[in-house]
């Protein structure tokens, strides 16, 4: 029985599986805390995966693996491998001015041509979670680091560059040394960094002309983006299958959870995690030049639609730590409140917002009575805005005629009794909920079983026919004073 491994280095920690490559059937796992903050150093995602690979039984025995990784986050490598500053992560919003400078300047002064030039030429209108605008920021506000910038790679590609053995000259992880030409990436990472055309028919897909605007010059290495099936290196001796497995070429963890879920056009990905995204698949990228969706690439060649807001699982955390709630005790209170809370409204923008592009904006509490002051009402009120959120960038799919046939919900927070039975009074839609599992490091896992496959079969290996099971299917019980509520008074803020 070959084995294959996916890992999710996520924003709140790295999760591993390992599974059967023919079957799909789950053998072991493991996972492990990443640190809070925006900016992180990533040496702490290295040590989660080792922690993490350690308590899913150790990765010897596994014939490939792949990593999906949040996406967009900056890491910036000097010429000996090293970082040349902490990552900044595509939750950090320093950079919202950057953007804004960009957009301009390629509109030469028109904002509105420019967001639009921006939709046209990567399939996004930039936002501050891009890593083009981290790159702008980095150039003005730390030109010695700037300087020393010799490579910019993303968290999944540095992650699976160091499982091949690269790193840091003189460190004793990475005993191949800073190389820094074997860094490799996949499509639809790269596409969300905001310099990569995944539709591009020729060269590399790179936008070197839309780096050099933003950074100042563009005598950087990028990653080298390789195909859906092909390995861009073998795992080192030291973490995998005698220096023998392969390593695939990993995905942005939206794309990730797309193949984890088996996604074909139709359905939509609705993911509560660290962010709040709501994904389809398509033939080709939308072009939105009103920003509310990016048109990304997914890991199978097709492109991946987005809506992404910053405020998701964590605002629930932050009513738990209101309430001195676990998990449970929030569930219970929000739903023995009525729904739409009785008046009492969240906009949840706890971290400013990015869908809407709000960088700079806070949370508000609207409609606060005698009446709804109770903690049950404000555990509602904390949930039902969060999904709110969501139900405008599902709005914002819909609007460019995206089809809307299955709705799926995933990431951490979809496991809260609360959110499934509230997401269907919000969405108006049936939500299906998979069977609990990690869909990102599934996907992964499924891309290196594809990518095993096609090493032996040649090109022409079928992606590997994993089931996706659904728990359940919760009815659509639209409820639609809740949106109105929110519409309201979304935009006093
Ligand atoms: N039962 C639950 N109810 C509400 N939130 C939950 C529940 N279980 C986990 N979470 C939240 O989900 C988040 C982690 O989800 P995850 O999808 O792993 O995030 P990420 O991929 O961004 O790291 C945390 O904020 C955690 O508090
Ligand atoms: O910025 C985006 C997508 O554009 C986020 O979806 C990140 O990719 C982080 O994902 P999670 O850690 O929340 O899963």
């Amino acid at each position: 029985m070959a084995l294959v491994a996916g890992v999710d280095s996520s924003t709140q920690s790295c999760k591993i599986v390992v599974r059967d490559a023919e079957t799909g059937a789950l053998v072991r796992s493991g996972s492990a805390k990443h640190p809070d903050g925006t900016s992180v150093d990533p040496r702490f995602w290295w040590d989660a995966f080792l922690e993490a690979a350690q308590k899913a039984g150790g990765l010897a025995d596994v014939a490939a693996l792949a990593v999906g990784g949040q996406q967009h986050g900056m890491v910036a490598l000097d010429a000996q491998g090293n970082v040349v500053r902490d990552a900044l992560l595509w939750n950090d919003t320093r950079s919202a001015q950057a953007a804004e400078d960009l957009i301009v300047e390629l509109g030469e002064g028109d904002r509105a041509a420019g967001a639009q030039a921006w939709a046209d030429a990567v399939g996004s209108v930039l936002v501050a979670s891009l890593t083009i605008t981290k790159l702008r920021w980095l150039r003005d506000a730390e030109p010695e680091n700037a300087a020393r910038v010799a490579a910019v790679a993303l968290p999944h590609d540095w992650l699976s560059w160091r499982i091949a053995g690269y790193g840091p000259e003189g460190d004793p992880t990475a005993p191949l040394g800073p190389q820094l030409d074997k860094l490799f990436t996949d499509a639809s990472d790269a596409s969300g960094t905001g310099y990569y055309d995944a539709q591009a028919t020729s060269g590399d897909g790179y936008r070197r002309d839309l780096l050099a605007l933003a950074f100042g010059r563009d005598d950087v290495v990028l990653p080298r983006v390789i195909g859906s099936t092909e390995s861009g290196a073998v795992a080192h001796a030291t973490i995998a299958g005698d220096g023998a497995a392969l390593i695939g070429p990993g995905a942005g963890d939206n794309a990730g959870a797309a193949i984890g879920l088996g996604m074909q056009p139709g359905d939509i990905a609705i993911s509560i995690g660290t962010s709040g995204v709501v994904s389809a698949v398509a033939p080709r990228r939308t072009q939105d030049g009103t920003g509310a969706i990016n048109g990304f690439a997914d890991c199978t060649g097709n492109a991946l639609m987005l809506a992404v807001t910053l405020n998701a699982a964590q605002v629930l955390d932050a009513a738990r730590s209101v309430l001195d709630a676990d998990f449970g005790k929030l569930a219970d209170l929000a739903l023995a409140a009525p729904a739409g809370s009785d008046g009492l409204v969240l906009v949840p923008y706890l971290q400013g917002e990015r869908t809407p592009n709000r960088p700079n904006a806070s949370g508000t509490l609207h409609g606060i009575r005698l009446k709804n002051m109770t903690q049950a009402h404000v555990a509602r009120a904390y949930i039902e805005g969060m999904l709110c959120g969501l139900a405008d960038g599902m709005d914002a799919l819909r609007a460019l005629d995206v089809p809307v046939e299955r709705v799926m919900l995933i990431g951490g927070a979809a496991q809260s009794p609360a959110v499934q039975e509230i997401a269907p009074q919000i969405f108006g839609l049936p939500i299906s909920i998979p069977e609990p599992g990690e869909y990102v490091a599934d996907g992964a896992a499924r891309q290196a079983a594809w990518v095993l496959a096609s090493a032996t079969l040649g090109a022409e290996a079928p992606q590997p026919a994993w089931a996706t099971k659904m728990s359940k299917t919760l009815p659509a019980n639209p409820v639609p004073v809740v949106r109105e509520q929110y519409a309201a008074v979304r935009d006093l803020v």
